[in-house]
């Protein structure tokens, strides 16, 4: 049943459409992304769910339940919610700010706090942080804090406006990883608001597009959107480089592995005409020795070139043309799940499997 927007209009006192004849239903146990521009309607469309925000006409079911029946201020309690900037109550310990909710609710404060440090290493946090104030946190971690106290609303519901947006772009992915991880535990109902055509479409089971005036666009799976935007609007916002994107839902299994001679760091290599991968001890790629060149001994990682990207079975395949893309040698490594090279793939070859492919990947 999940939440079901029916007819949501919203305009403000002031005459501002935020969101226009709003329908669209969120299945439970997903991730949906609301994505758009700035002021399409994204933050008045999530705020409706907790009734932070009242709609001005049309109404927004609950697992089945219109919210209007349900007191607003205990719907809010119980839904999780997380923003920018995490939001912490900067004078509290992060333990006390993860309680909020539980003591709320009526919990003794021993076993919230409890439920607290357990939370805290839910969101992957060490326990010590749980006696520090806020200020004293990294950004990354600060959100973290915030998914922790939202998840101790304890509902099936999460809700997240542009949660990551603050951080940057590698501790961002670090969050969203984690954000994927918890969800395949969890199997929350979370609707996740972002700017970020890139955010929606890793974290999105589902990604509806919102226009300036509140409109919905566009409503779909990721690959969906990206292979087949409705219209021109859509096209734009998902990008010239869409096509690459939509490389990202297709598995990599039928592209060709080739062997491709090694050469051992530490050992002494003969001369060879054509390019090696070195690999350490553990059959790690270290990078490549180019054809021709000749090694006064034992060979050690100075006289490598550095290797591209690593391509991991079983991940999708744009790691793999990204690998043969980025190598010295035009050849992608391909490493198992220890990390250890079993091959190689060509640029050609992953091309061959892409253009074979019965649903296209980008038309
Ligand atoms: N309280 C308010 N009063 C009047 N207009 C408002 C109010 N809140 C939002 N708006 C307007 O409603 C429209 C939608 O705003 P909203 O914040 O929902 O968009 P958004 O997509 O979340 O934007 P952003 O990505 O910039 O946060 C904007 O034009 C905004 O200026």
């Amino acid at each position: 049943m999940g939440i079901e927007f029916r007819g949501i209009t919203k305009k403000y006192p002031d005459g501002t459409v935020a969101v226009d004849d709003l329908n669209l239903t969120i299945e439970d146990g997903t991730i949906t992304v609301l994505v758009g521009p700035s002021g399409c309607g994204k933050t008045t469309s999530l705020r409706m769910i907790n009734r932070m925000v009242e709609p001005t006409s049309g109404s927004i079911l609950l697992e089945g339940e219109d919210i209007r029946d349900s007191d607003a201020a205990l719907l809010r309690r119980g839904i999780g919610y997380v923003i920018q900037h995490a939001g912490l109550f900067p004078h509290r310990t992060v333990l006390s700010n993860i309680a909020t909710v539980p003591l709320l609710s009526g919990w003794d404060k021993n076993k919230a706090k409890k439920r607290a440090a357990e939370l805290l290493e839910v969101v992957g946090l060490p326990a010590e942080v749980g006696k520090r104030y806020p200020a004293q946190l990294s950004g990354g971690q600060q959100q973290r804090v915030g998914v922790a106290r939202a998840l101790a609303a304890d509902s099936p519901v999460l809700l997240m406006d542009e949660p990551f947006s603050a951080v940057d772009p590698v501790v961002r992915e670090g969050l969203q990883d984690e954000l994927l991880r918890l969800q395949s535990q969890l199997g929350k109902t979370i609707v996740f608001v972002t700017h970020d055509i890139d955010e929606a479409v890793r974290l999105g089971d589902r990604v509806a597009v919102l226009r300036v005036g509140g409109k919905l666009a566009q409503y779909g799976t990721p690959a969906e959107v990206l292979r087949q935007p409705v219209d021109d609007f859509v096209a734009g916002f998902v990008g010239k480089d869409r096509g690459y994107r939509g490389l990202s839902f297709l598995a990599a299994d039928d592209v060709l592995v080739e062997d491709v001679p090694t050469v051992r760091v530490g050992s002494k290599p003969e001369g060879s005409d054509g390019w090696r991968l070195a690999v350490n001890d553990a059959g790690e790629p270290r990078g490549w020795l180019a054809p021709g060149s000749v090694v006064d001994g034992e060979l050690v990682e100075g006289e490598l070139l550095a290797g591209g990207s690593l391509y991991q079975q079983g991940t999708p395949i744009r790691g793999a043309l990204d690998a043969a893309l980025s190598s010295p040698a035009s050849l992608g490594v391909v490493v198992d799940a220890d990390g250890k090279a079993i091959g190689v793939v060509t640029a050609r070859q992953v091309l061959d499997v892409i253009e074979n492919h019965p649903e296209g990947v980008a038309r």
